[in-house]
This record gives structure tokens, sequence and C-alpha cells, in this order.
């Protein structure tokens, strides 16, 4: 097994649909998402400067927002698993995170510096600044959507059927150094509960991806390189294609500095099923049309195993 993250370099050129180099570049995705579940994507120049831009506010803005007082981090509440304020569980003490429903929206962002900073009718760096981050990475994400699709060969109205059905999270996460005695477990491994998911941190190591066949390989943070991951409902629309790896964040002995990341993830809403191209007498259906939504307060309530793919106990036929 290959012990290196797939990495895709993204240009204007091979980003654009009807481009010459679309179709190797769509595939490659595919390909690694398919493999690995996951890939790391090189951002070419022009975004990477877009992103080296706002990289350098959006950390230092993070850590203001993890510096308000409890009771004020705690206003930000949600219903749904990983939407909301979190931190502070006694098996993950280095970990607290923001999950903000519409967060690639300057509506959702806005509405969360409103409740953070009431006084001041909200933060208006702090808004712009994870707004422009948010962005980039819901561009991101769209492109990597929509080049599964085109892979597939399936017809853009797939794409744009579940672009249209999405719900969006952007999740403020960060992670302080371990104390003496503490554990150095960031997050426990888990597989992503929904569509696709991209992230982008600072440059402290501690992110690690597990291969199919069980050998944890870390990401290599940079600015212009992101990790886009499939979740557990991407694995069921692609018919099992797609793979949704295990992932877990690991304070490095080495790295001593507070960990922030930013993830941007999709949920579809209404019902998701397999498209019927990707159906056939060598690949039968494996999974029963499901509610990612659902799926999602299933696993909240503990449903399915943690290891294994909690979607196949939930809908796999
Ligand atoms: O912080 C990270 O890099 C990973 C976060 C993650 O896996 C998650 O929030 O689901
Ligand atoms: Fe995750």
């Amino acid at each position: 097994m290959d012990s290196k993250l797939h990495i895709v370099q993204l240009t204007e050129a091979n980003s654009t649909l009807g481009t010459t180099s679309w179709k190797s570049t769509s595939d490659s995705v595919r390909r690694a998402l398919e493999l690995h579940g996951c890939v790391v994507v090189d951002y070419d120049n022009v975004h990477a400067a877009a992103a080296a831009a706002v990289e350098g506010g959006v950390f230092g803005v993070l850590k203001e927002v993890f510096g308000l007082p409890l009771e004020t981090k705690m206003k930000h509440k949600s219903g749904l698993l990983g939407f909301g304020y979190e931190g502070n569980y006694p098996e993950m003490p280095l970990f607290q995170c923001f999950g903000i429903e519409d967060g690639g929206t300057h509506q959702g962002i806005k509405d969360f510096t409103t409740l953070m900073w009431p006084h001041h009718h909200g933060h208006d760096i702090f808004c712009e600044t994870i707004h422009s981050y948010s962005n980039l990475l819901s561009e991101l994400h769209n492109t990597v959507m929509k080049m599964v699709v085109s892979s597939y060969g399936l017809d853009d109205k797939y794409y744009d059927n579940l672009v249209d059905s999405s719900l969006y999270m952007t999740r403020l996460i960060e992670y302080r150094p371990p104390g003496e005695n503490e554990s150095d477990i960031g997050l426990q491994s888990h597989r992503d509960k929904g569509f696709l998911t991209v992230i982008g941190t600072n440059e402290v190591r501690g992110l690690q991806i597990e291969t199919p066949g069980g050998e944890w390989i870390d990401f290599e943070p940079s600015p212009s390189k992101f990790l886009v991951l499939a979740g557990e409902a991407f694995m069921a629309w692609s018919n099992g294609r797609i793979y949704s790896p295990l992932h877990r964040v690991v304070a490095r002995g080495a790295e001593m500095e507070i960990r922030y990341s930013v993830g941007f993830f999709s949920f579809i809403g209404g019902i998701l099923q397999v498209p019927e191209e990707l159906v056939d007498n060598k690949n039968p259906l494996k999974f029963k049309p499901f509610n990612n939504l659902e799926f999602l307060e299933y696993c909240k309530n503990g449903g399915g195993p943690t290891t294994e793919s909690a979607i196949i106990t939930y809908c796999g036929i």
C-alpha cells in the first residue's frame, strides 16, 4: 500500500469543466477518493495567494473566539450532531469546536459573530476573514463534487441536485497541546457522517487518515494544501465505490503549539439514492435510499459501530 496521501494540483485550467485537462484531473480525484477516501488538493498560485492572504488572519481570529468565556461559547447551540459548540469532553479534553450552519454564507457567519460579540453588533474582521476562508473551502468542495459526478459519466443534473439539496456546516476547531500526563488524543477516530468534507489547517501537524489496509498516514499541512475527505453518505451514494476513511487528530510529541482547523461539511437533505447509472449486474445495489440527516440522528443516538461503517448497518443491503 502506498503510504502517502494522493496529491492533486488544481489550477484554473484543470478545474474548469470542458478544458482538456479536466477529464484526467477529475479521474485522478475520483480514483483517490475510491482508493483512500481522501485527496490532498494543492491549489494553484491564484488560489494559494488568496488562501495565504486570509490564512494569516484566519487562525488569529480563531484564537479570539476560542478565548471567549465558556458561557458565551455555550450560547452557540444546535440540535444537530456536530453543529453548535462542543468541547470539554473528558475523553478528548484538548478539543473544542463551533459547528456553524450555513457557514459558507455571509449571513451564517454574521449571525454567529453577533451571538458571540453582542455588544459590538458582531465582529466585522472575524466575519469577513472566516467568510472568505469558508468560501474558499466551499468552492473547492463544489469543484470536487462536480469532478466525481463528471468522472462517473453522470449528467450534470446529479451535481445540481446534490448542491441544491445540501445543508452546509463550517466547523471551527481548536486543539490545545496536552498538559503533563494528559492524553494526546485531539479527536477520536471516526468517519464523517455527511457527504464531503474539506479541511484547511494551520501548520501544526496531527491529522491522520487510515488507509483501507489499516495504516495511519499523516496529513502534512501547508497554507496551499487542503484535505478533501469522503463521508459515509458519499460512500453510499456511490454504491460503495468511494471509500470513507477513519481519521483522527493526535497531538504529536514535538508539536506543542495550538492546532487550528476549519472544516467545510456537506450533508444532503431529502432522500439520497444511488444513481441508476452506478448499478448494473456487476455492481448490484448495495444501499437502500436513505436520509442523510436521519442517519446523523441515528449516529448521535449511538447507532451503528464506531470503527466499521455505520452507514452499512444503517442502510446497507
Ligand atoms: O481538525 C481536523 O483536522 C479534523 C476534523 C474532523 O475530522 C472533523 O471535524 O470531523
Ligand atoms: Fe472528521
